[in-house]
């Protein structure tokens, strides 16, 4: 299939030095990534370091308290709610919780962005939902309603909603959990096929190491509010680096801690125990 990346262009997505912070504690903390275009870009690392956040924030959903946030050239943070309202229909995002509207078919379903977003007659409106549902394997489908489908199906049904647009780029949350090995093959190979078939850029938020790597050209690894390892697939797992062979093999024990940050156990307990007197 022809490569379609221009190597020389710009990042579609430009972060640097990026803070964010939830109460006190400091989510990211001189965050700097670039999302290259026409690329599938894999952010990794543990529960709770704040990749789904990340995604948020390259939304537009939330702000930074510091730092830049650029897409397609454009500082996200600082866009108008109607522009940023315009760039997200150029951002397709495929969430784990992302339901599909379970009283209309699977046909309205992937019709509903087309409907909402556009004034496009219906005779065309139809033609989209059917490219759109033939790309993702469930043109079939399309008189479906969203409990007749499997997991699987409905998370591809999901994934030609968040086609339906066109958009630049897309972003998937966690697009692998609770699926069978059979669908998540089916998945993983869909992602990759619509990120080159479609021109798309595609940025994949997994615990699934195998599968994510497999389809990843770019991995970031991010741990306690930083970018701890990032580069090509190959690279990375080649890497002898720590954070690499602890998140990539899952093992226990590493740089990543098993704790929540917490105060001091010692200091704590005597607190406890003056609280208690
Ligand atoms: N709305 C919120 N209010 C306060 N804290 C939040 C909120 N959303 C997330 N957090 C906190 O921000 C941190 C990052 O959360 P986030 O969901 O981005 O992590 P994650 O890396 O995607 O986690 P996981 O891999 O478990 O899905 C967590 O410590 C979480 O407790």
């Amino acid at each position: 299939m022809q490569n379609r990346i221009d190597i020389n262009a710009d990042p579609l997505v430009e972060i640097r030095n990026l803070r964010f912070v939830r109460g006190k504690r400091p989510i990211f903390d001189g965050v700097d990534l670039d999302i290259q275009r026409g690329k599938v870009t894999a952010i990794m690392g543990p529960s709770g370091t704040g990749k789904t956040t990340l995604l948020r924030l390259i939304g537009g959903q939330i702000r930074p308290h510091q730092g830049s946030i650029k897409f397609c050239g454009e500082e996200v943070p600082s866009l108008s709610l109607r522009r940023l309202y315009q760039l997200r229909k150029r951002m397709g995002m495929l969430f784990q919780s992302g339901a599909l509207l379970t009283d209309i078919n699977v046909f309205d379903n992937v019709a509903f962005p087309l409907r909402e977003h556009t004034d496009l007659p219906e005779r065309m409106v139809r033609d989209l939902v059917l490219m759109k549902l033939q790309a993702v394997g469930l043109r079939g489908a399309i008189d479906l309603m969203p409990s007749e489908l499997s997991g699987g199906m409905a998370r591809r049904v999901a994934l030609a909603r968040a086609i339906a647009l066109d958009p630049m780029m897309i972003m998937y949350d966690e697009p692998f959990t609770g699926q069978d090995p059979i669908s998540m093959g089916a998945l993983v190979q869909l992602i990759r096929l619509l990120n080159d078939a479609l021109g798309l850029t595609s940025v994949i938020v997994s615990h699934d190491v195998k599968e994510t790597a497999a389809i990843a050209d770019y991995i970031y690894i991010l741990s306690q509010g930083k970018v701890v390892e990032h580069g090509s697939t190959e690279d990375l797992m080649k890497s002898s680096s720590p954070w690499v062979q602890q998140f990539m093999n899952g093992l226990p024990d590493g740089p990543v801690p098993f704790h929540y940050q917490a105060p001091d156990y010692q200091d704590d307990l005597i607190n406890l125990g003056m609280e208690k007197e």
